[in-house]
């Protein structure tokens, strides 16, 4: 170290000679060099500072941040300085690359355990390091930990960390919300009371998820997914049945970073002592185990790129000019997360409450979106929780962490659970926003089922997992903050409206064989495209329309537990229930049914308070007076319930009194203040 500490790295361009490109962020690109005075193999990174937003801080704290550590598992700065336009970052070349990339060229299901335990222990030791001397990364994961020939492992990127003894702004950063969501804590997402070093050891969890199954849970969802999931689901962990290949100690390992609560994860260097990193070895055995035979890190990175240009060139007609730039780094997987804390919470709002979803790190995406994906791209692994569900649950890990969805959206002044209930009028017209970024950066599902043919549903697909299996995408910050345009749909389960819908697929089958193949995605979506697209089979499809919400209908289609093919009045529902596709004539009889019932029934009525009446010596005038005439039939009650009820009768009678007088009263102060005003207008 000291021997790198005396070598002088020039700082101007013209000493140093690019090679090719090794590495791509957000607003930087990485290439290998030679430093021309020292002879000596560098990696510079070319950061644009046109394209950085003005967030010279950040990139001013990450050269900081590099040049003062010094610790052999963090990435160190060996000098700084602008060119152009560019600030030209030199630093010790990584030959072996990123994690991230080395699992994508060669290790898509990730690795084996003792190379992962000797990964996690040198990351480990570079994060007590740093919480020591006060920072926190904000940014620990695969892509983040570069390792050079030899297998020695550095943590890098300091773009995004932070100090906890900064005060005033810096410390006000640390309540924003930085990172990369698949690898964010809940505390860092909630922003309620701000977080510390301990958000790093969550990261640290994920990561160690990342490097066992070659992929980051959730990694397939878009952003607003990862959040809700991240909070309101059970922490993701090594499920003991679909990781029988990991020991008990990994699995507890994860488990003991991924707590919610911030103060019951440990500290790294609590968890550096961990019996899991008896596990690991050398550097050696991981340059042996997983860089052998790897090709040059060039190499590798320009075959991936072609990859990933390829996919992208497939979704082409999907992307517009302006969100391309969003798109590609979606698929490169970087880590440009700012987000504007309004346009979450109106997305939270907005998604789809995950309860009923029985794969927890697939909600909302049917079996059949699934494999829809598969047949579309089936050189692309689906990540084994399409299968089997990442998350295990609480209990069956023995975990203290249920997930509370009250309490962790208690930050969300919209609860997403409350806000559904007002879904039925947001549509893209009133809700105003005209940007389409968020659509391709964060679908959500009613945008999903629009768009639900089969071919797009391929695209779709391939977007979160087929050409970008392992990773997310990432908002660059321009277009996370401009408003947001959102779809119209029921957003809530499809039989919200009717609680008593019992109509099975098979009874659907028959009735709507035409919808058949949409229908397989997913109720409420699939309603809402065919309301914009064919009304009138909707109609007869789902029912009579009963009652307008906004844009869309409730119908009564589903109120006929049988879905017999004869309309009835239901006094329970007092529901009209009319089966689908029925004849004009047949329904007109039935209509006329109805009526014939219903005036039985009103003759039923009637008859009755008749009989009240004369038992109780009271005279009816008139049938219209029946309901009050029904209350007070009450007036002589023969058992305790009548008694009750008379009771209540009387108290709702009372209460509608003072209401009607409180109107009034407001009334005449209304009268009185315009009459105020008229004369202070006259006056004036
Ligand atoms: N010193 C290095 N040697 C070799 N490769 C490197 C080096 N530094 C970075 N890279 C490669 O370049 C990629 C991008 O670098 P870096 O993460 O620093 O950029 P960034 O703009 O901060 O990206 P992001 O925000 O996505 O993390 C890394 O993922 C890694 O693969």
């Amino acid at each position: 170290m000291d021997h790198i500490l005396e070598k002088k790295y020039p700082v101007c361009a013209e000493e140093y000679k690019l090679y090719e490109e090794v590495g791509e962020g957000v607003s930087a690109i990485v290439y290998r060099a030679l430093c021309i005075p020292l002879n000596e193999i560098v990696a510079i990174k070319a950061l644009d500072l046109e394209k950085c937003n003005n967030d010279l801080d950040g990139i001013r704290r990450e050269v900081q941040t590099m040049n003062l550590t010094d610790h052999p598992n963090l990435l160190r700065a060996y000098c700084s300085f602008t060119t152009g336009h560019n600030l030209w970052v030199v630093m010790p070349y990584m030959a072996g690359g990123s994690c991230l990339h080395i699992m994508k060229s060669s290790y898509q299901e990730g690795f084996e355990e003792p190379v992962i335990a000797t990964l996690l222990r040198e990351t480990l030791k570079a994060l007590v390091y740093l919480h020591a001397q006060g920072h926190i990364h904000r940014d620990v994961k695969a892509g983040n930990i570069l390792l050079d020939t030899n297998g020695a492992v550095k943590l890098a990127d300091f773009g995004v960390s932070a100090c906890m003894f900064d005060t005033g702004e810096r410390q006000r950063s640390r309540n924003t919300f930085v990172g990369t969501p698949c690898w964010m804590a809940p505390e860092v997402m909630q922003q309620l009371h701000g977080y510390d070093f301990k958000a790093d050891i969550w990261s640290f969890g994920i990561t160690a998820l990342e490097l066992a199954h070659g992929h980051a849970p959730f990694s397939k969802y878009p952003p607003m997914k990862v959040l809700l999931m991240t909070l309101q689901n059970a922490p993701p962990g090594l499920d003991y049945e679909r990781d029988k290949r990991f020991s008990k100690s990994f699995k507890e390992l994860v488990a003991t970073c991924l707590v919610k609560d911030p103060k019951k994860r440990p500290t790294a260097e609590k968890l550096l002592k961990h019996h899991f990193f008896k596990n690991a070895r050398s550097n050696e055995f991981v340059a042996l185990s997983i860089l052998d035979g790897l090709a040059p890190l060039g190499e590798r990175f320009r075959l991936l790129k072609a990859r990933e240009a390829d996919l992208l060139g497939q979704n082409k007609a999907l992307y517009e000019d302006k969100e391309h730039l969003s798109q590609q780094e979606y698929i490169r997987g970087v880590s440009a997360w700012n987000f504007n804390l309004e346009d979450l919470k109106s997305q939270a709002a907005l998604i789809q409450d995950y309860d009923e979803s029985s794969n927890a790190e697939n909600p909302g995406v049917s079996r059949k979106q699934e494999d829809s994906c598969n047949a579309v791209f089936p050189t692309e692994r689906l990540p084994k929780e399409m299968a089997n569900s990442n998350i295990t649950s609480s209990e069956e890990e023995g975990f203290s962490d249920l997930p509370d969805l009250k309490s962790t959206l208690a930050s969300f002044p919209i609860k997403p659970l409350q806000a559904l209930k007002g879904c039925f009028d947001v549509g893209e017209d009133e809700v105003g926003g005209t940007s389409p970024s968020w659509k391709d950066t964060a679908l959500l599902d009613s945008e999903l089922v629009q768009k639900l043919s089969p071919n797009f549903m391929g695209q779709e697909c391939e977007r979160y997992e087929g050409s970008h299996p392992t990773r997310i995408n990432s908002i660059p910050r321009h277009v996370a903050s401009e408003p947001k345009k959102f779809f119209s749909g029921s957003l809530i389960p499809d039989n919200a409206f009717s609680p008593r819908k019992v109509i099975r697929d098979g009874d659907r089958d028959i009735l709507q064989p035409k919808y058949q193949s949409e229908r397989n995605y997913s109720g409420p979506l699939f309603r809402q495209k065919r309301e914009s697209n064919n009304l009138s089979s909707e109609d007869t499809s789902e029912g009579a329309v009963v009652q307008h919400k906004g844009r869309f209908k409730v119908t009564s289609a589903d109120l006929s537990p049988k879905g017999s093919a004869n309309s009835y009045f239901n006094p329970v529902c007092g529901g009209l229930t009319s089966p689908t596709n029925v004849p004009a004539a047949s329904l007109l009889s039935s209509l006329q049914n109805i009526l014939q019932q219903n005036n039985m029934q009103r003759e039923e009525i009637i008859k009755l308070i008749k009989y009240v009446e004369h038992t109780s010596g009271k005279r009816v005038d008139s049938a219209e007076t029946g309901c009050n005439d029904v209350l007070q039939m009450q007036a002589s009650p023969n058992s305790t319930r009548e008694r009750e009820l008379q009771a209540q009768v009387i108290n709702l009678q009372q209460s509608v009194g003072s209401l009607v007088e409180e109107l009034q009263r407001q009334k005449m102060k209304n009268a009185q203040l315009e009459r105020q005003l008229n004369a202070m207008l006259v006056k004036e």
